[in-house]
């Protein structure tokens, strides 16, 4: 490398090698997003009971697909966030086994069905018709054998793992990793999931008309 190069950071052969591959994510997204398929409309998520399972029908490609780090929603064994998307709520039905689900936790604004053989969050659901995002079900794609789900695009409640025991040392690298993968950190939701959920609280108020 000449001195120019050295002063002033070009490079011949510029690293594009990931720095933080060791850490771990989700395994939905830990070895790069795979893109949606055009045209996908649809499939069947299964709970992890290896008898009975119960079974969701989701008969719409979903939208939003995010990581998110709260305490709250559904992770597999080892992650450290969860993989989430939406779907409009009259999209979904659960078609077996629907006996085995409980809500984990009423008084929260998202009820999430849980399974009660296998602990998995099959779909959570909005009741409150004055929130947000209401008319959305929220569904973990992992779930399903068929591929072609819209992919993760964005991390959010980062700051929120620490409430599950990560070391706050730790956020840096995980930040970085976030972002390697494209999946642009954020501690609540993305900025177009905010403006929404503020001008849908505007709009209740008449701030905005
Ligand atoms: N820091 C909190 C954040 C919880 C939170 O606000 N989660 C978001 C993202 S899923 C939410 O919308 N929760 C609504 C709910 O759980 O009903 C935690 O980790 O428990
Ligand atoms: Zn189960
Ligand atoms: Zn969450």
């Amino acid at each position: 490398m000449g001195i120019l190069d050295k002063l002033f950071g070009g490079d011949e052969n510029p690293s594009t090698a990931p720095q933080f591959s060791h850490v771990k994510i989700h395994p939905q997204v830990d070895n790069g997003v795979t893109p949606a398929q055009p045209g996908f409309a649809g499939g069947t998520l299964r709970c992890k009971c290896a008898s009975a399972p119960v079974v969701v029908k989701v008969g719409a490609q979903t939208a939003h697909n995010h990581v998110c780090g709260c305490t709250k929603c559904w992770k597999p064994d080892g992650a450290i966030f969860s993989q989430v998307a939406v779907v409009a709520r009259d999209q979904l039905s659960v078609t077996e086994n629907a006996d085995k689900l409980e809500i984990v936790d009423a008084s929260a604004a998202i009820q999430r069905h849980a399974c009660k053989g296998c602990g998995v969050h099959m779909y959570g659901r909005i009741e409150n018709t004055g929130h947000p995002f209401h008319g959305l079900d929220f569904v973990h794609t992992e779930l399903s054998s068929d591929g072609g789900w819209s992919p993760a695009e964005f991390a959010a409640f980062v700051s929120s793992i620490i409430e599950s025991g990560v070391a706050p040392a730790r956020m840096d690298d995980i930040r970085g990793r976030l972002r390697e993968l494209g999946l642009e950190p954020y501690d609540c939701l993305s900025p177009p999931l905010m403006d929404a959920i503020a001008t849908h609280v505007a709009q209740q108020s008449g701030a905005l008309t």
